[in-house]
């Protein structure tokens, strides 16, 4: 998958602005990344070899952790660093080839970008922040104003365009930010991180709102953050990174449900990754190469030794005689407790070596110091939570169980 060709057509349903009322929006175009290569240093690529296929309209995120090569990326769309291989398209316009020795500058590419800095100009008003970049494009004055009192209401600003960034509050810059992306753009708008600097609430309606404004222009966004939340539920796809590379790229719900490798699986919230020992389906067990075994339904003979079990902490809950065949099972000794409000989140060792992680469901509610530590559970999670991966993050090779 790491090098593959991704492609995709989201799911969202766009309802875009009329472009009459938005002189920015333009016909939609699909944006191609082929081959795409940036080094900084001789030892190491920020971006390695990357291959995407952007579609219309979408919104598209860049998603990993700190230093996998997700900003870099974006600024080789933006024309913020020039890459050593590759090439960038957007509709029929050629943004970089760089063995033609093509490169257009950042003005020529007409995109919106929001940073999570949001780097307005200190000593221009609000109106002046959002039309500066039209007018560097030669818009007409009456022109500029127009549209950027446009994006100015699109983002709930109406009547701050006299005044400065300091007598906005952060999430009020942050917009006048997303103001000047909408209307500076004409159909392509990058976000890089935009709600880091904002507090937990803000952030949530925030993004709310950048959803819905990319439907209303019809823009295609790319987004670039390492929160796996956001990422989840803004997108239309979601493009894992990691050192550079595409670990996986889909649908919100594929990634979430579906990891294609540990790696991806470990960064998608799966905290029970083991891999597999010895296997006796006739007796259903199954070894965990660490130590330690667990029940599995009688004759299932899918698990194959090497491999890897995963499943999420809290789908695994306390064993009940109601639960039915179809689950596997555990018995262990609880080694960590965390109150989490409504649960319990615990270690439990299975066998010295072998710790299984389960938030357990508590409805007291109660924050009771250190619960369940040193009690030995019986656990049990559906079979149709538990995935078999298939082992290293460029092995995308999947085998599942059930029907998530
Ligand atoms: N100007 C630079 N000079 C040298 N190395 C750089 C430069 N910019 C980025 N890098 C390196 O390139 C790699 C990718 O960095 P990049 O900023 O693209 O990652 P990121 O995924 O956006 O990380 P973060 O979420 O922390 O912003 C990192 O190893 C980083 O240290």
């Amino acid at each position: 998958m790491s090098s593959g060709r991704v492609s995709w057509s989201g799911s969202r349903r766009s309802t875009p602005r009329d472009p009459q009322r938005t002189p920015g929006a333009a016909p939609m175009k699909s944006l191609e990344i082929e081959g795409l290569s940036k080094r900084y240093t001789r030892d190491a690529l920020a971006v390695d070899d990357l291959t995407l296929s952007l579609g219309e309209g979408k919104f598209t995120t860049l998603l990993g952790p700190s230093g996998c090569g997700k900003t870099t990326t974006l600024r080789c769309l933006a024309g913020l660093e020039v890459p050593d291989e590759g090439t960038i398209r957007y509709g029929d316009e050629t943004f970089v080839d760089v063995r033609a020795g093509t490169f257009a500058p950042p003005n020529k590419r007409k995109l919106g970008m929001v940073f999570q800095s949001y780097a307005l100009w200190p000593n221009r008003t609000v109106l002046g922040n959002v039309t500066y970049p039209l007018r560097l494009r030669h818009v007409r004055p009456s022109e500029a104003r127009r549209r950027a009192l446009d994006g100015l209401a699109a983002v709930g600003l109406d009547g701050y365009g006299d005044r400065y960034p300091h007598e906005l509050s952060g999430g009020q810059q942050q917009r006048v930010a997303l103001a000047r992306g909408l209307v500076s753009a004409s159909g392509l708008l990058l976000f890089d991180e935009p709600l880091s600097n904002l507090d937990a609430k803000l952030r949530l309606s925030m993004r709310e709102e950048i959803r819905r404004l990319h439907d209303e222009y019809g823009y295609s966004s790319v987004y670039v953050t390492h929160d796996q939340e956001e990422a989840l539920a803004i997108s239309d796809n979601v493009v894992v990174m990691d050192r550079g590379r595409v670990q996986q790229a889909g649908a919100p719900h594929e990634i979430f449900a579906r990891p294609a490798t540990t790696w991806v699986a470990g960064f998608v919230g799966f905290d029970n990754i083991h891999d597999i020992g010895d296997v006796s389906p006739g007796e259903g067990r199954l070894a965990i190469a660490t130590g330690g075994t667990v029940s599995i339904p009688a004759g299932m003979n899918e698990f194959v030794p090497g491999r890897s079990i995963a499943f999420r902490g809290d789908e695994v809950e306390l064993a009940d005689a109601t639960h039915g065949e179809d689950r596997l099972r555990m018995r262990g000794t609880v080694v960590t407790s965390s109150y989490l409000g409504d649960a319990y989140r615990l270690g439990v060792e299975i066998a010295p070596g072998t710790r299984m992680i389960a938030s357990i469901r508590d409805a007291s509610r109660m924050q009771v110091p250190e619960k369940y530590l040193g009690e030995t559970l019986e656990l049990s999670v559906p079979m149709s939570s538990v995935l078999q991966l298939g082992g290293g993050p460029t092995n995308a090779t999947t085998t599942q169980k059930g029907s998530e």
